[in-house]
């Protein structure tokens, strides 16, 4: 076992040590350690980049990711909320027409691209664990090549008896069957971020990942565990796998080291590899994962202050109510300087404009400047930015100090940011 494994620990310190100075992680760690290797809704999903400015992202010194807002939104919409006028202190209920459809969906596409990690390591080195306390933790979908596979073999497609032997002979399945799989699930789900482990495990699986889907992942988490500890992990995996006896568990280890460090290696090249020692214990492996996924918290509560701003622009009550808690608390010139709770006082608006709407007079556009979007851990953030609200109907532009502060909650198993408060000022 001794031998082997200091087999492995060379060939991955041949592979990494030409990279050592794009490493995410100590190189002191590598000869120990050896061996190689949501949700906001679819709205939300698929606003991506488009209408308007971009959300661009930029590595500080620290590492930490920085929100950049560049040019600032622009939000063209075809309706709008009055945002003055209106008694203070009047609760007035909804009123009977449903608001018009919400133009968030049209404006929205086209979609951004998928926003994909790539998990890689022997097998064994804990992948699987590690996904399912990312997906817990960032409402990631988690996508395993394996368990994909291993679904295709039970349900008794044409493949089948095909991918069962490759598998049982720890050999790597063509990448056109994996790639459909990965495709048909991505399809299939409603968020667009996504895990997928396991893949690509060699360059033919990577090269045409690429190729057919055009994407290209963040980054990739590289688990990295000598074979010793894989071997053992492995046979205590008791998962009643067809692989998981000692004869294929040392076939999957050479294919792992001829065919998907390269994959790792190349990721390496190009600065998008993440090396995590997966020795540690669970908990301490999934600590030093953890910050590496708050950036795409960062962009999803950018992407519902958006998708919130243009359902104002546009007077969608709907996706207002989405993305307001019920107890939302605000302070906003309207409410001449207090407090209120609930969405009933901001529904006034909202109602009010579709019973007495006038598409040319209601047109409204939002141009937000200066964000700033700060987590203040993975549930709750903050995004602040001043506001420029034009109104065609006056050709008057009003400009807001606006702060955001978002909780985000599970609903229906679904992460979902709310907006828990806000205040608006005149700037
Ligand atoms: N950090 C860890 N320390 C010890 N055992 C682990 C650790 N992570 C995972 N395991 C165990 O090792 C085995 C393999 O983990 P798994 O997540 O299935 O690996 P992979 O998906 O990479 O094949 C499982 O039995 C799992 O419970
Ligand atoms: N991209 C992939 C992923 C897995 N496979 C096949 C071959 C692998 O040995 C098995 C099991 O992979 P899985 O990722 O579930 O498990 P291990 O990391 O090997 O523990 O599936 C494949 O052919 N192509």
């Amino acid at each position: 076992m001794g031998g082997r494994s200091r087999l492995v620990n060379r060939a991955i310190l041949r592979t990494l040590s030409q990279h050592s100075s794009s490493s995410s992680s100590s190189p002191s760690t590598l000869p120990a350690s050896g061996s190689g290797a949501n949700a906001v809704r679819e709205e939300v999903k698929s606003l991506g980049r488009a209408g308007g400015a971009i959300l661009g992202s930029a590595v500080d010194e620290s590492g930490a990711r920085k929100a950049q807002w560049g040019a600032g939104w622009v939000f063209a919409a075809a309706g709008l909320v009055g945002m003055s006028g209106g008694a203070v202190g009047s609760l007035h209920t909804q009123a009977e027409e449903e608001p018009k459809a919400s133009i968030v969906p049209e404006v929205a596409r086209p979609a951004s691209k998928p926003r994909v990690v790539f998990v890689l390591g022997g097998p064994g080195s804990g992948k699987g664990t590690q996904c399912a306390k990312i997906v817990d933790s960032y409402g990631f979908v988690h996508l395993s090549a394996g368990d994909l596979l291993r679904a295709e073999i039970k349900s008794g497609s044409p493949d089948g008896t095909m991918i069962q032997n490759m598998i049982k002979e720890g050999k790597i399945v063509p990448s056109s069957v994996t790639i459909n799989l990965l495709k048909k699930a991505m399809a299939e789900s409603n968020t667009d971020k996504f895990l997928i482990d396991g893949f690509p495990r060699n360059e033919e699986n990577r090269a045409d990942f690429e190729k057919v889907t055009g994407i290209l992942p963040e980054f990739i988490l590289f688990f990295d565990c000598p074979e010793t500890e894989l071997e053992r992990r492995l046979l205590g995996r008791n998962e009643g796998r067809v692989d998981d006896n000692i004869e294929t568990i040392r076939k999957r280890f050479k294919v792992f080291i001829e065919s998907s460090l390269p994959v790792i290696d190349h990721y390496e090249k190009i600065g998008k590899a993440r090396k995590i020692d997966a020795t540690k214990s669970r908990e301490e492996v999934f600590n030093a994962i953890d910050p590496l996924f708050r950036p795409f918290l960062e962009t999803d509560l950018q992407r519902a202050t958006e998708v919130l701003l243009k359902g104002i622009d546009s007077g969608d009550l709907s996706t207002y109510e989405r993305f307001c808690d019920p107890g939302m608390t605000a302070f906003e010139p309207e409410a001449s300087g207090h407090l209120v709770k609930g969405l009933d006082f901001h529904r006034f608006y909202f109602n009010k404009k579709v019973a007495g709407g006038n598409e040319a007079e209601n047109f409204r556009q939002s141009t937000v400047t200066s964000p700033v979007v700060t987590l203040l851990d993975s549930n709750v953030g903050l995004v602040t930015y001043t506001r420029l609200v034009q109104d065609r109907s006056s050709s008057e532009v009003k400009a807001y100090n606006e702060t955001r502060l978002w909780q985000r909650k599970k609903v229906n198993g679904q992460f979902e940011w709310k907006n828990v408060h806000f205040h608006r000022s005149l700037a």
